[in-house]
């Protein structure tokens, strides 16, 4: 920390904590008090009786400085606690529920704003009177548009960061999200701006004390010695010196503080889209509800943009069965997490949903965020792409894995700590009781993404989602995470939704795959069947552009040629055709439907169907590969 922080830091805090004891214990220090008039001559220079010398009127300049700190200090210590008092629950209620509330507040907020602050304080202070607390209280008032604004901005970003989305997955309420996730994290940038704050707040002061305007003689202030002072430059520069000196130190050492603290607040983005509730959805069609675990029907995720209607999600429909693992591949913006998303309820605010998503036969897409809060984390689990956004930077370990305990199976703190610890062993983290007082950063990629793992799987959920869960980890751990959804898996007789373009990963761990393409199923049916013999030319292509074990060193991987299509402006025929080889006059006109193959339950969307087998096996679990991998498995537990 201290080497992180620089030299500056440390001592610039030092100089505060000095002043402030130095303030705190004045009337114990060994010297005259500040209106005590010393028997010597007056404006006498620095001695070792009066370091700082005396004033005109024969008074101690050390003592005056040092009590004055205790005005200045105080108004701006106690105008940054007004401001923040006021300032910041409007700032998180703006940020935090948008809507009419933020545009209210923010109006109001930019009106206030364009008032002139110090021509706003001179006016008041003059006609309410001059004493220390209207000063302090006009000051902490103006501050008040700046800290509803930092916090506002503050809790936009975090409110959109992954482990807030995460928290919503576990089915957290939104008030304990707030206090939880969102303002301690609001506290970093709150304090950095405190010191900031307490800066601008020191020189106002100042400025209204040296016009008169302050707490009246004979207490002094920093602003009104130096202008007490001021008369006396020519014959004794001592005593306008000293209260410049301890003030320009003290603005600058809160300026170094407030600045340092900020670059701790320097966190990488997640890029994540603003999770809002699902929104109103899209007409709905008729089917029968099955007796599986999970049944997907017809499932549409639409966005309305300025440039069109985005179908992020075009009428997918699969079931999933306990005890089985459904991969869903496709390139990037294909609309796999946006499918996940769909079934967990958790969309942007200018999405629409349609179609129905039955977990157990209970349709999931009637029920409200209240209701949907009981199913995320006890019956619907995930685990996110990036493990270091997924958890929250400044709560350890253990709050963040007992926090479903507590909410969900209402585990006292001692039992969801005990819990907490099996969870962490479970999932292969060595020494959990030490892990669970860690941070974040504290631990590996790896480790970290078993930490979300066991959050997930903490609540026992009957389906588990994993989007793109080993892309943000080294190749060498990705095996083992893969391999612990696994055993989870068989484990806790649980369903597994496994998102992921790498098709080697998907190869080895599912029993099912959906392949999509600009919204929409393209092929889908048991993975060792649409691996070793893909029907569609893209699932094809994709298979030829993964890496596979056999591949000699040096070898090419073919690429897929041409862009995914612009989803606002979709072709004519099948959305594929522009990068198809096979493609012709009828893929132009007539979009495929999802043909039955008849055996196996296998469907897929083309004119032109391939017949040949894969060469190789990228895909087809070999028996080799599998070997490999238990082998591995064995060897690591
Ligand atoms: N808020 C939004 N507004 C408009 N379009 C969106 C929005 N969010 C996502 N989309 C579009 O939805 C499509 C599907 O996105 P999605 O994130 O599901 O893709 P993906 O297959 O998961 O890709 P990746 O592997 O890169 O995560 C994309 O084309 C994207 O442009």
């Amino acid at each position: 920390m201290r080497r992180r922080q620089g030299l500056g830091f440390w001592l610039a805090l030092g100089w505060i904590g000095l002043i402030l004891l130095a303030a705190l214990l004045a009337d114990l220090l060994p010297f005259a008090r500040y209106d005590e008039t010393l028997a010597g001559p007056p404006q006498s220079g620095p001695s070792a009786a009066h370091p700082f010398g005396t004033d005109g009127l024969g008074r101690d300049v050390l003592s005056r400085v040092v009590y004055g700190a205790r005005v200045s200090l105080g108004v701006g210590i106690g105008a940054v606690l007004l401001g923040l008092g006021i300032g910041a629950p409007l700032g998180i209620l703006a940020g935090y529920r948008r809507k009419a509330a933020d545009a209210v507040i923010m109006a109001v907020n930019d009106v206030a704003q364009a008032f002139p602050a110090l021509v706003f304080a001179l006016a008041v202070v003059a006609f309410a009177g001059a004493n220390l607390r209207n000063v302090l209280i006009v000051l902490g008032v103006l501050g008040v548009p700046s800290w509803v604004r930092l916090i506002r901005g503050a809790t936009l970003t975090f409110a959109e960061r992954e482990f807030v989305l995460a928290a919503r997955v576990l089915g957290t309420r939104d008030r304990r999200i707030l206090w939880r996730e969102i303002v301690p994290n609001v506290a970093v940038p709150a304090a950095s701006y405190a010191f900031i704050g307490m800066a601008v707040v020191v020189v106002a002061e100042g400025s209204l004390a040296f016009l008169g305007l302050s707490v009246q003689a004979p207490t002094p202030t920093w602003g009104g010695l130096i202008n007490e002072g001021r008369t006396l430059m020519e014959t004794a520069p001592h005593v306008v010196l000293a209260p410049s000196i301890a003030m320009f130190l003290t603005v600058l050492s809160f300026n170094l503080v407030g600045d340092r603290l900020r670059s701790l607040t320097d966190v990488r983005e997640s890029g994540l889209e603003p999770v809002r509730q699902a929104a109103p959805a899209l007409p709905a069609t008729t089917h029968p509800v099955r007796d599986v675990l999970l049944q997907v029907e017809d499932l549409r995720t639409h966005f309305v943009t300025p440039r069109g209607l985005v179908k992020a999600v075009d009428g997918v429909s699969f079931t999933l069965e306990r005890g089985r693992t459904l991969a869903i591949v496709g390139e990037s913006g294909s609309g796999k997490s946006m499918l996940i998303r769909s079934i967990l309820g958790l969309l942007p605010g200018t999405s629409v949903r349609g179609g129905n998503v039955y977990l157990a036969g209970d349709d999931l897409t009637s029920y409200t965020a209240a209701e949907m809060r009981s199913v995320l984390g006890p019956r619907l689990g995930t685990v996110f792409q990036d493990p270091m956004t997924a958890l929250n930077p400044v709560r350890t370990i253990g709050t963040q894995v007992m926090e479903p305990l507590r909410v969900h199976m209402s585990l006292t703190r001692r039992q969801a700590r005990a819990e907490a610890a099996k969870l962490l062993a479970s999932v292969g983290i060595p020494d959990p009781v030490r892990i669970l007082r860690r941070y974040p950063h504290q631990l590996s990629g790896g480790m970290r993404q078993r930490v979300t793992i066991a959050m997930a799987l903490s609540c026992r959920p009957d389906v588990l989602f994993a989007d793109e869960p080993t892309t943000a980890l080294d190749v060498t751990i990705q095996d083992q995470v893969l391999r612990l959804l696994h055993r989870q898996r068989e484990e806790r007789d649980m369903a597994v939704v496994l998102v992921s373009h790498d098709l080697s990963v998907v190869a080895r761990w599912a029993d099912e795959v959906i392949v999509m393409y600009a919204g929409k199923v393209v092929e889908r049916g048991p993975a060792a069947e649409v691996f070793a013999r893909p029907r569609m030319p893209y699932t094809e292509a994709l298979l030829q552009a993964a890496p596979r074990l056999t591949d000699p060193v040096h070898h090419r991987l073919r690429v897929i040629p041409g862009r995914p299509p612009d989803l606002v402006d979709l072709p004519e025929g099948c959305a594929f055709r522009a990068r198809c080889a096979y493609a012709d006059e009828r893929c132009e006109r007539e979009a495929p439907p999802l043909f039955e193959d008849g055996h196996d339950r296998r469907r897929y969307a083309c004119w032109h169907p391939r017949t040949q087998a894969q060469d190789g096996t990228a895909a087809a679990p070999s028996s080799d590969v599998t070997d490999v991998a238990e082998g591995a498995e064995s060897g690591g537990r």
